[in-house]
């Protein structure tokens, strides 16, 4: 009896606000899939710690990794290194990856046959700005934030990740939370063959 698992990278996206993070934690806490951290040039949160929530960067620290893909969003860079995905997969070949919507459209491109994608979103896009008060994000950023062009662009499912995306509606948690178990049983399903 053999055991095979190929390496999966499981891609959350989806708007700022919308809980990638949140169900990113579920998959940690109830499937232990870990997050592979990304860089960003963005300050810390006040409740943010580099090296759990990401690898906080300077504009000259974040040039010397070596990048699956990088963006610019809000004003700040993000992007997602192959040495940490690299560390990541070493630990467990189930990882998860929290992206803005290009980011997951470049994975849909260098790996497809690797990615499972969920795009994260609520019916009303206004309980996103209540979410990003309530999370403590400083009003002047939430401001910006909302105004962005990405954050505006990512509300929308990307032509390109349509036919692959797995849509999880996370106007309640319970609700979210159901969505990812059912997708969950049939990735386990198709990935884990005994
Ligand atoms: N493409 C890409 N997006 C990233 C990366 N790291 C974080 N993001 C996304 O960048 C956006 C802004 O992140 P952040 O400032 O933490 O605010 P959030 O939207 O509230 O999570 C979010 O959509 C994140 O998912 C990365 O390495 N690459
Ligand atoms: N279903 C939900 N109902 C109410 N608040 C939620 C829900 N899901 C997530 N949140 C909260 O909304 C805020 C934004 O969620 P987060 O996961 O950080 O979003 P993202 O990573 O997409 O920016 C957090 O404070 C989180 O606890």
């Amino acid at each position: 009896m053999g055991r095979a698992i190929a390496n999966q990278l499981i891609v959350i996206t989806g708007a700022s606000g919308t809980g990638k993070t949140t169900i990113s934690h579920y998959l940690r806490d109830h499937y232990g899939i870990q997050r592979v951290l990304t860089h960003t040039t963005r300050p810390p949160r006040a409740n943010e710690v580099d090296g759990r929530d990401y690898y906080f960067e300077t504009e000259e620290s974040f040039k010397k990794n070596h990048y699956i893909e990088s963006v610019a969003y809000s004003g700040y860079h993000y992007g997602s290194s192959r040495e940490a995905l690299q560390k990541a997969w070493q630990q467990q070949p189930f990882v998860s990856l929290v992206l803005e919507t290009k980011g997951a459209e470049a994975y849909a491109q260098v790996m497809p046959k690797q990615i499972i994608v969920l795009y994260v979103t609520v019916s009303d896009p206004q309980v996103l700005l209540d979410r990003l008060k309530r999370r403590g994000d400083v009003p002047q950023e939430i401001e910006k934030r909302l105004a962005s062009a990405e954050f505006k662009r990512d509300l929308q499912v990307p032509t390109a990740l349509k036919s692959i995306a797995h849509v999880i509606v996370n106007d309640t948690f319970e609700q979210a939370q159901a969505q990812v178990d059912q997708l969950l049983k049939e990735v386990i399903k198709t990935n884990v063959k005994l």
